[in-house]
């Protein structure tokens, strides 16, 4: 069925009463991004006008950056309510697949070839994101998906297939990532995930930032952590969750500057004090999850005793020395890496989560590093030679008792995630 929406302008957003302190002076981000029209024609594809898609016609119909591309014209499904609730057996609780800051996540069933919802088991699975009805801010997080997702395409990004806007009813349906996140295999299982996979998916989440922020117009993803790293059937990464991506400043300008919204743990501290925000805040986001493959423990854990909350604040000084690295490794993993590996890991992550943004690497660099990491790995378990970090007798220092003796990553992973602060999912300073 057709459906015509027209996205309200940027001043109807502040009437949300949320917020209503922060500056969103930024040039261009989801809200700027109201000024532009999405209009879904009866046969549902979507033709949108943006700053984002001129930014992309700019460059000859479409750029082309690490295999990925913006695409000139986006089409998107457009369903009605009536078809998700069909494709999702009613929602169903026991089609959930999870559960996030602004809604649920159901598995669904569509015809692969029109699109069009079809019965259970028949056709291919989707995932239907619900955003909560409540969530004022769910809007705003919903046409940011639908810009970005349905502009860009790259094999590390996930694919948005079509979307739904009725009444106060706001959905997304997604390719289905049949293994879930990063956070789930991190933290979730009792089983040590395994070194290789960790190190092939951050590969992939690192292409897909690279590709971003290689943009002509550089796209701010602003939410990198470990659940928005969704994984395909051979574990390949794919970046889900553009609710808060931005794009990046125009011309002279070197940073947006917009409420300060994120995840605990992962966001760069400039942004916390400042609300100015680079593509370089999405390298420090980055480097805290290489810093949770690496111990197996959550960047942020307010159950951790006091002055280990923080991954970050508290391992950082740790990786500058790789005599010290090799001690904060998940004890699950040992075996599966060498001494070079932990150290040259804690090289690339140290210097990811550098205080101040213009010491953090680009993501290309940081690509670079992790390709070159995953070759020694790789030679390291042809040559089988038993890695020097398995054999290594030494005893960890008093102060990881909590992490790497008394209970470590193991007694995380089996532990519920921390809660976080602020509106639905993000925190709100
Ligand atoms: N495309 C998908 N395929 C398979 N599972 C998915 C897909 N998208 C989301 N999920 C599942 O649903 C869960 C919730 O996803 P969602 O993006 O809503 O929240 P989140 O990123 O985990 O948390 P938050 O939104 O608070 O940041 C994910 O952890 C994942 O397990």
């Amino acid at each position: 069925m057709g459906l015509c929406i027209s996205f309200p302008s940027s001043s109807s957003h502040s009437k949300t009463g949320l917020h209503s302190h922060a500056s969103t002076n930024n040039h261009s981000n989801g809200t700027e991004f109201s000024s532009s029209t999405v209009t879904a024609t009866t046969n549902s594809s979507v033709e949108r006008r943006s700053q984002f898609s001129e930014a992309a016609s700019e460059s000859a119909g479409g750029i082309m950056s690490y295999s990925g591309q913006i695409l000139p014209s986006p089409s998107l499904h457009v369903y009605s309510f009536l078809d998700l609730t069909t494709a999702t057996k009613n929602f169903k609780p026991d089609s959930m697949l999870g559960q996030g800051g602004f809604g649920k996540v159901y598995r669904g069933w569509i015809d692969a070839k029109t699109l069009a919802p079809s019965k259970a088991g028949s056709g291919m699975i989707v995932a239907v994101k619900r955003l909560n009805s409540e969530s004022v801010q769910g809007f705003a997080e919903w046409r940011s998906e639908v810009n970005f997702l349905g502009m860009l395409s790259h094999p590390n990004l996930v694919k948005l297939l079509g979307y739904c806007r009725e009444d106060k009813e706001l959905l997304l349906v997604y390719e289905f990532m049949p293994k879930g996140s990063l956070e789930n295999h991190l933290f979730r299982r009792s089983e040590p995930f395994p070194w290789d996979l960790r190190i092939k998916i951050v590969i992939g989440a690192a292409r897909g930032l690279a590709f971003l922020h290689g943009l002509q117009r550089e796209v701010i993803y602003r939410d990198f952590k470990a659940s928005n790293i969704l994984l395909d059937s051979n574990y390949d990464a794919r970046l889900s969750d553009f609710g808060l991506a931005k794009l990046g400043p125009s011309h002279e300008k070197s940073h947006v500057t917009t409420r300060i919204m994120g995840t605990y743990g992962y966001a760069a501290p400039e942004y916390m004090a400042t609300g100015h925000l680079y593509v370089k805040s999405d390298v420090y986001a980055f480097g805290v999850v290489l810093l949770e493959i690496m111990t197996g423990l959550r960047a942020h854990n307010p159950k951790r005793p006091n002055g280990q909350e923080s991954l970050v604040d508290w391992l950082r000084p740790e990786l500058s020395s790789k005599h010290k690295v090799k001690h904060i490794m998940d004890e699950g993993i040992k075996g599966q890496y060498s001494s070079k590996v932990a150290a040259e890991m804690g090289r690339i992550t140290f210097s990811c989560i550098q205080p101040d943004p213009k010491n953090r690497p680009h993501m290309t660099e940081v690509l670079d590093a992790l390709e070159h990491i995953q070759r020694i790995n790789v030679a390291q378990d042809r040559s089988s030679t038993k890695p020097a970090v398995a054999s290594s007798s030494q005893s960890s220092p008093s102060h990881y008792q909590y992490g790497y003796r008394a209970g470590g990553a193991g007694a995380e992973r089996r532990r519920a995630s921390p809660g976080r602060f602020g509106v639905g999912k993000a925190m709100v300073a």
